[in-house]
């Protein structure tokens, strides 16, 4: 089974309304094409939170002290009933530098209201705006038709909303 991040960093959107998440269109690999937050598979003797600074660094360019990362979530990814990706979620308003591209990612800050999840993995649009509101989640999400999983149907999902997560994972 893969393990994985996801990083979610907000900032004060640039009117008084709503804030803005910064999304990575991804260039290459799984899920390319689409939109979702810098991350990716964890490396040998990598904790969680070490491989989302480190994807983040590498594939936009900003600096993140892991100490300001929030454990939001974490998800299941089920193919063809087998346990296919475990991916944990996190979150973060402090971070240094200014986006930039990479060979694996462009960079977009986008209005938490204009998130495209038409463009974006199926099971997003079911986790992703209660984590961009302040929530916290578990789910698992399964999926069927093989490999790759990008291109695996979306059958059907169980999410539970408001965990406590430990504050050193
Ligand atoms: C099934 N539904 C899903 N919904 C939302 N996000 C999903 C996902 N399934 C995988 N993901 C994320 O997609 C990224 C893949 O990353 P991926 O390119 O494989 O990793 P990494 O950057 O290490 O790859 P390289 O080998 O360096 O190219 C990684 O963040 C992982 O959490």
């Amino acid at each position: 089974m893969i393990e994985a991040t996801l990083c979610f960093l907000l900032r004060d959107g640039s009117s008084d309304c709503d804030d803005e998440v910064l999304l990575i269109e991804k260039r290459r690999g799984l899920g390319e094409g689409w939109y979702n937050g810098p991350g990716g598979k964890l490396e040998d003797g990598e904790t969680p939170r070490e491989c989302a600074v480190r994807e983040t660094r590498e594939e936009v360019g900003l600096e993140v002290d892991p100490a300001d990362l929030e454990k939001v979530g974490e998800l299941s990814f089920v193919l063809d009933d087998e346990a296919h990706t475990f991916c944990h979620v996190f979150r973060a308003r402090t971070f240094a530098g200014e986006p930039r591209a990479s060979e694996e990612a462009r960079p977009e800050w986008v209005a938490v209201d204009d998130v495209p999840y038409d463009q974006m993995w199926e099971d997003d649009q079911l986790w992703l705006p209660g984590i961009l509101e302040g929530d916290t989640v578990i789910g698992e999400f399964r999926f069927v038709g093989g490999e790759p999983l990008d291109e695996a149907d979306f059958a059907d999902h169980v999410l539970e909303w408001d965990v406590t997560f430990p504050s050193n994972c």
